[in-house]
């Protein structure tokens, strides 16, 4: 069955619209006069759990800290995701260009030149990536690990509340993240593959 391209296009630009809509009303705390206003400080700091400096600073504070072979073999593994993650967001905010929403205040912890964009949320992305990575490598008893999970849909959840994205940059995100670990898991770099990079952190 061959679907007719303008009836595409009006489906998409329709599906776009609501998504608009949808966003600017659930973007509860986008202001200090919006409806759910005081409860911005809160999202802010929710903002800062997600954000990519604390992760790659933490990992590699790990890194130097650990004398476990084994826990170095995952925290370099968490770098080189979160690495590839930063740079993979970087080039599809660069090539869509979608503008963030217009009641956004740009206002956000450190930023990249990208991050003008919203599409895909790097902060959603984030969240999958690291939910999937913790939940297979850390031995986490059972509320961890939905506190894991809740965490990363608080994150995601949160950019729509505070204005920074639209829900179709958040829901991109969450896949792309869940892909991308994917990819991680495919090349995880191991001491036999990476004999180098391992040398470089051994003591
Ligand atoms: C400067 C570094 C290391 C990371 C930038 C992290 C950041 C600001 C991502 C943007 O997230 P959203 O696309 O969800 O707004």
């Amino acid at each position: 069955m061959k679907l007719n391209p303008s009836f595409v296009g009006s489906a998409l630009s329709s599906l776009l619209a609501i998504d608009l809509w949808a966003s600017k009303r659930l973007g509860v705390c986008a202001g200090e006069g919006s409806a759910w206003g005081s409860a911005r400080p809160l999202m802010k700091v929710i903002e800062v759990s997600g954000h990519g400096i604390p992760w790659v600073l933490g990992t590699f504070y790990g890194l130097w800290h650990t004398d476990s072979s084994a826990a170095r073999e995952v925290l370099l593994n968490l770098l080189f995701a979160l690495l590839l993650d930063l740079v993979m967001v970087s080039v599809v905010k660069g090539l869509v260009k979608r503008p963030r929403p217009t009641h956004n205040k740009m206002d956000m912890f450190v930023t990249i030149s990208v991050d003008k964009y919203s599409f895909p949320s790097g902060h959603a992305t984030r969240a999958a990536l690291v939910c999937r990575f913790v939940l297979r490598h850390l031995v986490l008893a059972v509320p961890l690990r939905v506190l894991v999970v809740l965490w990363a849909l608080i994150v995601s959840i949160s950019r729509v509340m505070l204005g920074r994205h639209n829900m179709t940059d958040v829901l991109f995100g969450l896949l792309l993240g869940y892909a991308l670990y994917g990819v991680v898991e495919h090349c995880w770099l191991s001491p036999a593959t990476a004999p180098a990079l391992f040398a470089l952190w051994s003591r």
